[in-house]
């Protein structure tokens, strides 16, 4: 693992838990990762499912909070969850906001300055990232799902959509589904791609399921007492743009559920199931 370092590892239902740094070639900056290994991978190469996180997050949360371990071991998994953007760049303003800059990379090529040069988090997680555990982890490339939350369940849809040969499942939860029409996503795609709305599109679920559509079923979980659902989440445009290209998708409103990992850890089973099962 030369060019890895682990930051700190711990046994997890007889698997473990790696944190690891890295120089990232690029977003031109340190990066971090968190790693489960089930058991199994001690024996032989396992299928890779990402999981990209929310605003404000960084790669510890999913793996302190989501209960996923127990499942990843049970299904003989390897979880990776990256950062959710570039940290200390140096960039005038990174840690002003808390939905724009550091903490919200939202997953895009920023071709705006001064964003350009670190925050590639979309090319850094569909190229660079998994470059990188292939050639660290015993995995079976050819095998990879992902899924996340928020934010991160916005990019996993645009991660897998985009590129559905390296992705054979993809999942959310409260995704982040037409960042176009909506306030986080329009300041997001504003700041870092610029005000032409047609660069936009390359990064909205809605959009992209009518250019492309995704090769399996999609599946998304959305609390109805999630505080973002009406103003940022729009899961119902997402639902029509799918309706409209006959795109399969199983969204499930879940009664009285929030925003929060409590209601990921809810349903984190289902999820791991899904991917597994592809
Ligand atoms: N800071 C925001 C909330 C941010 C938030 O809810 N972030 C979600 C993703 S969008 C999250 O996963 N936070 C980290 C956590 O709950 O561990 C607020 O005050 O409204």
């Amino acid at each position: 693992m030369s060019n890895l370092n682990l930051l700190s590892e711990y046994k997890s239902f007889g698997g473990k838990l790696g944190f690891y740094s890295h120089s990232s070639s690029t977003c031109n900056s340190e990066m971090r990762f968190a790693v489960y290994q089930p058991p199994q991978a001690t024996q032989k190469p396992v299928p890779i499912l990402y999981f990209l996180s929310g605003l404000s997050s960084t790669e510890e949360n999913f793996m302190v909070k989501a209960g996923v371990q127990r499942f990843a071991a049970e299904y003989g998994l390897i979880l990776v969850a990256p950062d959710t953007s570039p940290r200390n760049t140096g960039i005038a303003g990174e840690d002003d906001d808390w939905d724009f800059g550091t903490g919200a990379g939202f997953y895009v090529d920023a071709t705006e300055e001064p964003w350009r040069k670190n925050y590639q988090m979309y090319s850094y997680v569909v190229q660079e990232l998994p470059a990188l555990i292939t050639a660290n982890f015993p995995t079976q490339p050819e095998k990879q799902g992902i899924f996340g939350h928020s934010m991160g369940g916005h990019g996993a849809l645009v991660c897998a959509m985009r590129n559905p040969e390296l992705y054979k499942s993809v999942s959310a939860f409260a995704p982040i589904t037409a960042p176009m029409r909506c306030p986080w996503g329009q300041k997001a795609l504003g700041g870092y791609l610029g005000n032409n709305q047609e660069t936009w599109r390359a990064y909205d679920a809605s959009e992209l399921v009518k250019q492309v559509g995704y090769h399996s079923s999609i599946l998304i979980d959305q609390g109805t007492a999630d505080k973002f659902l009406a103003e940022q989440l729009l899961p119902e445009v997402f639902e029509q743009a799918c309706a409209d290209v006959n795109q399969p998708l199983n969204l499930r409103y879940q009664e009285g559920y929030d925003h929060s990992y409590y209601f990921i850890a809810s349903f984190i089973e289902d999820h791991i199931r899904h991917h597994a099962l592809a």
